[in-house]
């Protein structure tokens, strides 16, 4: 298949080689000119020592329509961004969309083309503009919002493999929303306290506030087993105790958060008082504000 990836970030770059090592033709779509002259002289890697991958390399503002998939890897706020660029290229392209949180699932709805989300079970850290530590192995849940189930699986079969393994799952809603109760407890949590993931099961009071977080979640998405998801919550958490959320890493380098995606979604579904979220919500918007001082 000839595979299009938006965006070289970590998940970008964990892909983008994946995706090549299964045997497609990929090319790497990016925003800056000094990125693609990095990439363009260097290749991209997994890590400094292991094998360089050349790769084809273009502007994302040139994305066209000459591929069988887009991969969009872009932070959730960035998704417009591409959107706006697929619609002006006059792009009809299946696509598939690996952000965590909720908020773009709308924008996808009403596309034109074949749509479908990923559940990103990985754990990718970028190094630099062309290197990526894939920390952590899972799988890549895939469903349709618009994409028909016969279209998944042959993508699934296409780009399938042992170490990189995809599954198609039956409702889009199910698996997001399973995914978000985590990234709603986790991410804002560990990014006000500043605290790496596994803080917020081995201090009794952060995991008292992460309770009701899950609480919170699981009530506005209507999953009835809060147990159930806590236990999700504290797996996750203790497998990557060691780490920093992907929302701390963004405060922690002036970016902007997926906060609106995540918590800022619950506190929009709901029709009644969410205080936790919404404490963590308006205590991450406070930092992203006093980070975009910070610049001026
Ligand atoms: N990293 C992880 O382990 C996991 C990440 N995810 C999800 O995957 C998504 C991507 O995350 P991640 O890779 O970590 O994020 P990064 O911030 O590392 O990468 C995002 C990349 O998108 C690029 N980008 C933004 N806008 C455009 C555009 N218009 N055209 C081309 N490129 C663009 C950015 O470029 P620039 O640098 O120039 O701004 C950046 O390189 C997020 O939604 C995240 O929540 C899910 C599970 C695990
Ligand atoms: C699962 C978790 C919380 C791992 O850090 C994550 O998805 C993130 O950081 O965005």
């Amino acid at each position: 298949m000839r595979v299009a990836v938006v965006g070289a970030g970590a998940i970008g770059l964990l892909y983008a080689i994946r995706t090549q090592e299964a045997g497609h033709e990929v090319t790497l779509y990016v925003k800056r000119g000094q990125q693609m002259d990095l990439i363009h002289n260097k290749g991209i890697q997994l890590d400094d020592r292991s094998k360089v991958y050349d790769i084809h390399m273009k502007n994302s503002m040139d994305l066209d329509d000459s591929f069988d998939l887009i991969i969009v890897a872009t932070k959730q706020t960035h998704v417009k961004e591409v959107i706006e660029i697929v619609k002006k290229n006059d792009i009809s392209t299946p696509l598939l969309f690996l952000q965590n949180g909720m908020g773009h699932i709308d924008c996808l709805d009403e596309m034109a083309n074949s749509t479908a989300v990923g559940i990103v079970e990985h754990g990718a850290r970028k190094l630099s503009d062309r290197t990526v530590a894939h920390t952590g192995v899972g799988v890549t849940r895939i469903a349709g919002i618009t994409m028909k189930q016969e279209d998944l699986i042959t993508y699934k079969e296409e780009l399938d493999s042992s170490h990189f393994p995809y599954k198609v799952e039956n409702d889009w809603f199910e698996v997001m929303s399973d995914k978000l109760i985590i990234n709603a407890v986790i991410n804002p949590l560990t990014s006000v306290f500043k605290v790496a993931n596994g803080e917020v099961v081995s201090n009794p009071n952060l995991y008292r506030i992460a309770k009701r977080l899950c609480e919170e979640a699981c009530n506005v998405l209507g999953k009835v087993d809060v147990e159930y998801h806590l236990s999700r919550v504290k797996k996750v958490a203790l497998q990557t105790r060691e780490n920093h959320s992907s929302m701390l890493e963004d405060i922690k380098n002036g970016r902007n958060t997926e906060i609106e995606g995540i918590s800022g979604y619950l506190l929009k579904k709901a029709s009644y008082e969410l205080p936790y979220t919404t404490f963590v919500y308006e205590g991450v918007k406070a930092m992203q504000q006093m980070n975009r001082r910070g610049c001026e």
